[in-house]
């Protein structure tokens, strides 16, 4: 599994955009599974992540060799539905049974200056059980993962974890941010650091951060807010030992991000070249986990490698932590016009912003000047790059860009008609990051062009405009893009944006506590235009638990604070 340094390795262009990780027997086993288990069981209900997470009871070998003499119908040469429950209850123990639950020794019921300023009573009271389902979501992989690798596609990790929640058995990156800003409103500052110590292992047998802490992922990264969770622990903690033991992998993951894989240039209107970053699994398959899935949507393909390159743009969109969107799309809604890796997505390229910005920060703090210049250096060329490839004086906001051609190509000459147009969250990412923040005027218009793009709605902020019934597009709203978005504008320190922040928590907070009351769990993702549902649509059933949910209800409320005579009804 020593992908990711291997794949780096490679220096010419066209090769980067073909990297793909190698598979395991036992992930490939477990596919065609997840294919008997579609024939025979049919699509209601049918989740084929299920498949890839069982572990094994016995050998691969042995597990295959008696899949393969599992009698078949004459039909239709599939297996019975009772055969099917009978071999894998004997060879498989539960999806999940791999993980134990764990009981976080930082937790305590209600810690010491927790919420001070939630002043309404139930608000307080539901923040406590919010605060309390970190004891539900922990867990520590079983030793048995450790001990027998290869009866698992679950990863072992040195520390505790903190799960999202139902089928998200497994770490998964991205929500790491919000689930440790959470755990830090919670107190929880020792389970805060375990996972980011988690994640550095990753980096360190990896070279990156995989999407989730399972062998199937390993193919692909996730929005990399590595850099950002240390700096918040950091903040509250001022644990330098901490700083110095992320700092080389961060500077290895800095590596990742900007190898041959994800860099693009291009030439702006001026002449100047500009260095920005889009993600590309290293993959051209189905995703395992979705395999099923993924084969019926490239079969309108005929030729392979139209499926291989529409495989790894499926890819890509999940490494984008946006899977699915139109934003990917070239000709949306249409799915199959899918083409991730012909992106430069604003968001990605803030979040790189804000690791360079981090990076110099932390090594100014254990004195490594050399490291804090070229670090400098950096962030003001992508901060620069952002600006000019990005921001639309017109509709004062950061807008996507479309590659025209072939992926592979190194430089791509800068046109007005390749920004994307159309209104996404994630135009307003960069706001989140501290040299746009702390640009007065910029935030004005910023502020602005927000406030009367549509995104604002009656339960939240929507993730597009578009209704493709794909999970990240309207009417879903996600917790991560409530609180970046609100974030920014708190820490513009403009009042204005202060109010439309609390504006946002507020909506955020009620359909949080309502859809809580009505179904007794916390939801993935909840529909913006209906106070008090959760969301829909995208290839899996809605989700609960739920880690990043839960982080950012517990982040609002302390920075906002609840006071009693405010209504907490929608
Ligand atoms: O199984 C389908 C996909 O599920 C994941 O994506 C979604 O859940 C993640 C965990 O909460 C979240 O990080 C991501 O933003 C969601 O879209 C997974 O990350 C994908 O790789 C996977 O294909």
């Amino acid at each position: 599994f020593a992908v990711a340094s291997s794949h780096m390795a490679s220096s010419s262009s066209s090769s980067s955009c073909s990297v793909v990780t190698p598979s395991t027997p036992l992930v490939s086993f477990l596919e065609q599974l997840q294919e008997t288990a579609l024939q025979t069981f049919g699509d209601s209900n049918f989740d084929p992540k299920t498949y890839v997470d069982l572990p094994l009871k016995f050998t691969l070998s042995e597990t295959h060799q008696a899949f393969q003499n599992l009698p078949r119908l004459s039909s239709n040469g599939t297996v019975s539905a009772e055969v099917l429950k009978g071999f894998i209850n004997r060879y498989f123990k539960g999806a999940g049974d791999d993980l134990v639950c764990w009981q976080p020794h930082d937790f305590v019921a209600e810690p010491e200056g927790f919420l001070t300023k939630v002043k309404h009573p139930e608000v307080r009271a539901w923040a406590l059980k919010v605060h309390s389902l970190w004891r539900n979501l922990s867990r520590k992989v079983s030793h048995e993962v450790e001990k027998n690798p290869q009866l698992h596609t679950l990863l072992p990790l040195p520390n505790p974890v903190v799960i999202p929640g139902s089928r998200f058995r497994e770490v998964y990156y991205w929500d790491s941010y919000w689930v440790i800003r959470g755990l830090l409103v919670s107190k929880m500052h020792k389970t805060a650091t375990a996972i980011v110590m988690n994640l550095v292992s990753l980096i360190e047998k990896y070279g990156f951060v995989l999407n989730g802490a399972r062998q199937y992922y390993t193919n692909r990264s996730q929005p990399p807010l590595l850099s950002s969770m240390i700096y918040e622990i950091y903040r509250i903690t001022g644990d330098i030992e901490l700083v110095k033991r992320c700092l080389p992998a961060l500077l290895k993951e800095h590596a990742f991000w900007n190898s041959d894989i994800h860099r693009v240039t291009i030439v702006d209107a001026q002449g100047h070249s500009h260095n920005l970053n889009r993600y590309q699994a290293m993959w051209n398959k189905p995703r395992p986990e979705s395999s099923t899935m993924d084969k019926k949507s490239a079969s309108k393909f005929l030729n392979i490698s139209e499926k291989q390159h529409f495989y790894r743009d499926i890819a890509s969109a999940a490494e984008s932590g946006w899977d699915f969107s139109t934003r990917w799309m070239r000709v949306p809604p249409d799915y199959s016009t899918l083409a991730t890796t012909s992106v430069i997505p604003v968001d990605l390229n803030a979040y790189l912003l804000g690791m360079e910005i981090n990076i110099a920060f932390f090594a100014k703090a254990i004195g490594d000047e050399t490291t804090v210049k070229h670090f400098m250096e950096l962030s003001d060329a992508r901060k620069k790059a952002i600006n000019s490839v990005f921001w639309s004086p017109s509709k004062k906001q950061w807008l996507d860009y479309w590659l025209n051609s072939g992926t592979c190509e190194v430089a791509h000459v800068w046109e007005d008609k390749h920004q994307n147009k159309n209104v996404f969250a994630s135009n307003f990412v960069p706001l989140w990051m501290e040299p746009f923040y702390s640009d007065g005027s910029l935030v004005g218009n910023v502020v602005h062009a927000l406030k009367t793009s549509g995104l604002i709605r009656a339960a939240g902020i929507a993730t597009s405009l578009t209704d493709s019934g794909q999970q990240w597009d309207f009417p879903n709203g996600w917790a991560p893009l409530q609180h970046m978005l609100a974030e920014g504008l708190v820490k513009s320190g403009s009042k204005e944006a202060r109010l439309l922040a609390e504006e946002i928590a507020i909506k955020w907070i009620r359909s949080n506590y309502v859809s809580y009351k009505k179904t007794g769990v916390m939801h993935e993702k909840l529909d913006v235009e209906k106070c008090g549902e959760y969301g829909g649509g995208g290839e899996y059933a809605p989700q609960t638990g739920f880690g990043w949910s839960n982080g950012v209800v517990l982040a609002f409320l302390e920075e906002f604070g609840w006071p009693q005579d405010r209504s907490i009804d929608c």
